[in-house]
């Protein structure tokens, strides 16, 4: 979450790395992660730890497994030159966490690489805040159990309002992807692919990490043939889990 005091922007990260992006239409494509701490949801399958730390784990060598610690709170001079000091990259991943609630310390990064945003897209002020700062946006839409949401009406609304805010320009990509497991219904992804298809130039369904979450993979199939004729829709897993990178 980032702090502003007397002008100064800074934030607690919890990890800085370059690995392959492992989800999504770039999978494969060499990154560099800056993960935010600190989430507005939380998600029944979340595979990431969210809470601030001290102290933020940064990987030098990419794949070496050895981490400088650097203290919280960082400031975005500090991570773009962190960032700026790795080789070969495509874009630079902002995930978390949920990044969006870093849009100023965000605004600030000066990368040579193009920096692509992961959100759960339910903070559309925010999203406004960074548009014209982000090349790439992969933008979840969050089926969740409505007992984990606080107001499912406002978050579809919002959800809706951030794709339409970072949608697809010549500028800019703009994808979604919809983490699918065995409680996700058809008719919600139906409901909201129409709403966002404008938006976005594919839909990816990817399914939960989770052995015991997991869809059957005849559902996969069949919300994709449904949806293909509306977006260009595609099944990607997490790839990075399967050879073991960050
Ligand atoms: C950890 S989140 C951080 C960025 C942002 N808060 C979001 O949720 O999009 C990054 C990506 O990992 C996905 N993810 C998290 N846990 C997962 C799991 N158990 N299985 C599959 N995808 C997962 C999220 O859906 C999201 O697309
Ligand atoms: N390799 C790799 N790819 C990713 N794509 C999205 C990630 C995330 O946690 O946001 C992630 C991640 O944690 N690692
Ligand atoms: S929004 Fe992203 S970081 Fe937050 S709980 Fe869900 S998956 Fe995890
Ligand atoms: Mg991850």
């Amino acid at each position: 979450m980032q702090t502003i005091g007397c002008d100064i922007i800074q934030t607690s990260l919890s990890e800085v790395f370059c690995s392959v992006q492992g989800e999504g239409p770039y999978v494969g494509c060499r990154q560099a992660f800056v993960r935010f701490t600190g989430c507005n949801l939380k998600c029944n399958y979340c595979d990431t730890p969210v809470e601030a730390t001290k102290i933020c784990k940064f990987e030098a060598v990419p794949g070496s497994n050895e981490f400088q610690e650097l203290e919280n709170p960082l400031t975005p001079e500090k991570v773009s030159a962190i960032v700026n000091s790795y080789s070969g990259l495509h874009s630079v991943s902002l995930t978390g966490g949920e990044p969006l609630m870093n849009a100023d310390f965000i605004n600030m990064l000066e990368t040579k690489a193009p920096l692509y945003l992961e959100s759960n897209m339910t903070l559309p002020r925010m999203a406004k805040k960074v548009k014209d700062k982000v090349s790439y946006v992969s933008g979840d839409v969050k089926l969740l159990p409505s007992e984990l949401l606080e107001d499912p009406e406002l978050h579809l609304e919002s959800t809706i309002e951030c794709f339409r805010t970072l949608k697809v320009t010549k500028d800019r990509d703009c994808f979604c992807k919809i983490v699918v497991t065995k409680d996700t219904s058809a008719d919600d992804i139906e409901g909201v692919v129409g709403a966002i298809s404008g938006y976005i130039s594919s839909l990816i369904l990817q399914p939960v990490t989770q052995k015991e979450m997991q869809p059957k993979p005849g559902f996969l199939l069949k919300l994709q043939e449904s949806s293909l004729n509306e977006i260009d829709t595609r099944i990607i897993p997490q790839t990075h889990k399967m050879w073991g990178c960050l």
